[in-house]
């Protein structure tokens, strides 16, 4: 990996100031202000239409900021500094491969262009998990595997700095789980990752910080964890339904809500500790689920599309047994 020496340690990798970014009457990016720092794996998380796209690419150089400055690892990416190239991983959603060469013929054709070695293409084979397809034609790879070598052809040339546009889009679980491993890999090595995803318990995972992007602006940015703790949303504690009553479960201390949902007992709550205890005390703890508020709640929150009532998907969950 190759640094810049003459960037202090501590300056960020890339400083957003008021950036803007307009087409026709619509604000794409809408006076966006970030750091992100050297080292870390950040996340720009939003809906559909929100602007991280164009907000990335006026971070890699591919578009013109309307207003504001942009420094990225020290320097302006705009106009297209050329520069700037060999320190930058690119993976786009629409990654361009050679479909007529086998995986290996098109890291190392890649690797070429960046004046690295075939050496070089087989390492980043291996750590994407390809080395077994490193024959197969590109076009005959699976669209999870083709996602795994748009990443190796982001990584071949070891930068600095990486940007991963929804990486893991067309990966199975399993093959999502594996390419976390790989992510996790690459910001031990000290690289920034700069990260998109629609995966809120990924981004949970995986990021140091992450910005929500709503609307062209930064609708909140922290540490997942922070962001949740902030929120203040309730836990959440099921029991099997016909345990207790909805009426004498609302009215147990620390309960602000119970409703019966499917063949759960739900009780919010802001307490659960109290709860559980006053749980245990009336019909024990078996079978009893703890969910936890996540980033997903937080994110529904502030992107206006919460659903009423008490959510049960991808949630943190302890279940309790006898
Ligand atoms: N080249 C363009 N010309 C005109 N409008 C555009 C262009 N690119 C994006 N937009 C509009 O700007 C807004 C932000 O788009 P952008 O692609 O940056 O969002 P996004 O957050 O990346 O969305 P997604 O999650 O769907 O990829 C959208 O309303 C989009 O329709």
């Amino acid at each position: 990996m190759t640094t810049d020496s003459t960037q202090p340690p501590d300056s960020p990798a890339i400083a957003v100031q008021d950036v803007h970014k307009r087409y026709g009457e619509r604000r794409a990016v809408d006076g966006v202000s970030l750091d992100v720092r050297r080292g870390e794996f950040f996340g720009l998380l939003g809906p559909n239409g929100a602007g991280k796209t164009t907000l990335i690419e006026i971070m890699e150089g591919l578009r013109q900021a309307d207003g504001g400055t942009v420094r990225v690892l020290g320097q302006s990416p705009w106009p297209r500094n050329t520069a700037l190239l060999p320190r930058m991983g690119v993976q786009t959603q629409a990654s361009a491969f050679f479909v007529r060469q086998s995986a290996r013929e098109h890291l190392v054709t890649v690797a070429g262009l960046y004046r690295c070695d075939p050496a070089d293409a087989d390492r980043t084979l291996e750590s994407v998990g390809l080395t077994e397809q490193r024959d197969v034609l590109v076009e005959n790879l699976s669209g999870g595997q083709r996602q795994r070598l748009a990443i190796a052809s982001a990584l071949v040339h070891s930068p600095e700095l990486i940007f991963l546009d929804e990486p893991t889009a067309a990966l199975d679980p399993q093959a999502r789980r594996d390419l976390w491993e790989v992510l996790r890999a690459l910001k031990s090595e000290g690289r920034t990752i700069v990260y998109t995803t629609h995966h809120l318990d990924e981004a949970e995972a995986l990021c140091d910080r992450v910005a929500i992007l709503v609307g062209g602006k930064v609708a909140a940015l922290d540490s997942p964890h922070r962001l949740v703790t902030a929120a203040g949303a309730p836990s959440r504690l099921l029991l099997p339904a016909g345990r207790l009553g909805v009426e004498e479960a609302a009215a147990l201390p620390g309960v602000e809500r119970a409703t019966l949902q499917g063949g759960s007992l739900v009780l919010e709550t802001s307490a659960p500790g109290k709860v559980l205890q006053a749980v245990d005390a009336l019909t024990g703890l078996d079978g009893v689920m703890t969910r936890t508020a996540t980033l997903e709640d937080v994110y529904l929150e502030l992107t206006g599309a919460a659903q009423p009532g008490p959510r049960v998907g991808h949630t943190t969950q302890t279940e309790y047994q006898a």
